[in-house]
């Protein structure tokens, strides 16, 4: 029996990477029969059969997983953000930030395009609630040994909406990715990532990159996400007011007495978070509890 991880899942076979080799191996009938997927970035135990093939035989437990895309074991979400050309709106990184704070998934900000813009205000914001935040540009190299540094030994996938320097970035960090950009993607429109599957690879640097770019954000459906209650916790900076306000079960949304509220009101949580944060529960009240998961 030996280990490894699943960098990549493709028509039925899964090559897993040992550390010094990797092994094609296809799933035993038992997956099948009790209804397991492995998934990209799953740590498998299978029986090498010694010619460059096995068999999987148990897949270990899960930090984590994923739906869209479809992977597992992501320690770090890197989310990238602009404050150029497109500009991003800070939801869309408070959305993707609470999906990986529920999950087990270090967020780290990253701000690219600092050649054009600093993005002073997204900067300031998620450095002020706790995040490493940094700022990189994928076309002066400024910030990229930062990044690379922040994302050593790590297993991490990259997100961000679309045009903010998912694939420039990763081709900075390894020049071996040459995953094609800007005027390509445009040309090509949304098809060129969404029929591509997910993949890991493994930087110089042993951080291990799932290659997902073309995913507007890291998606799962509405329903799987927090219950309103969970919610709350997903934001890191408001958890020492959490248990301050006034009444049990504030929601922390208009509630008179709220610890979170005045937070945002001293200057403490930023207005844009906690905009965010009403927005998400708003969705989430929505949601009929028989279609969470
Ligand atoms: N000035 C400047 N332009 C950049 C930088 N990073 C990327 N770009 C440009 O921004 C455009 C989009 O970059 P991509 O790397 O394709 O963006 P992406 O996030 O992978 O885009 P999708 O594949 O649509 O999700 C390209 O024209 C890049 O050359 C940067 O740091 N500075
Ligand atoms: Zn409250």
């Amino acid at each position: 029996m030996a280990e490894g991880t699943i960098l990549k899942a493709l028509s039925g076979f899964y090559y897993v990477d040992t550390g010094t080799a990797v092994v094609t191996c296809r799933a035993r009938g038992k997956f099948r029969h009790q209804k397991q997927t492995p998934l990209v970035g799953d740590r498998v135990v299978f029986t090498d059969l010694g010619d460059g093939t096995g068999a999987l035989d148990e897949i270990l437990p899960r930090r984590n997983q994923f739906s869209r895309p479809a992977v597992a074991n992501i320690e770090m979400l890197v989310v990238i953000a602009s404050g150029a050309i497109p500009v991003t709106d800070p939801f869309l990184i408070d959305r993707v930030v609470s999906i990986a704070e529920s999950r087990n998934c270090e967020p780290v900000i990253c701000i690219n395009k600092c050649d054009l813009d600093a993005a002073e205000t997204l900067y300031q914001t998620y450095l002020a609630a706790g995040f490493t935040t940094l700022r990189v540009s994928a076309e002066t190299g400024e910030g990229i040994d930062r990044l690379r540094e922040v994302i050593a030994g790590k297993s991490c996938a990259f997100t961000g909406n679309s045009g903010v320097g998912k694939s420039s970035i990763l081709n900075a960090l390894e020049p071996d990715f040459g995953l094609e950009t800007g005027a390509v993607s445009e040309k090509l429109g949304r098809g060129r990532h969404t029929t591509r599957h997910v993949e890991l690879f493994r930087l110089s640097n042993g951080a291990v990159v799932a290659d997902t770019p073309g995913f507007s954000s890291f998606d799962t459906e509405l329903h799987e996400l927090w219950r309103p209650e969970d919610l709350p916790g997903t934001f890191r900076e408001f958890r020492p007011y959490l248990d301050q306000c006034r009444f049990q079960g504030c929601a922390h949304v208009k509630e008179k007495g709220c610890a979170v509220r005045q937070a945002v009101k001293e200057g403490k949580i930023a207005p844009s978070r906690h905009a965010s944060y009403v927005r998400l529960y708003e969705q989430a009240k929505e949601v009929p509890e028989w279609k969470r998961k």
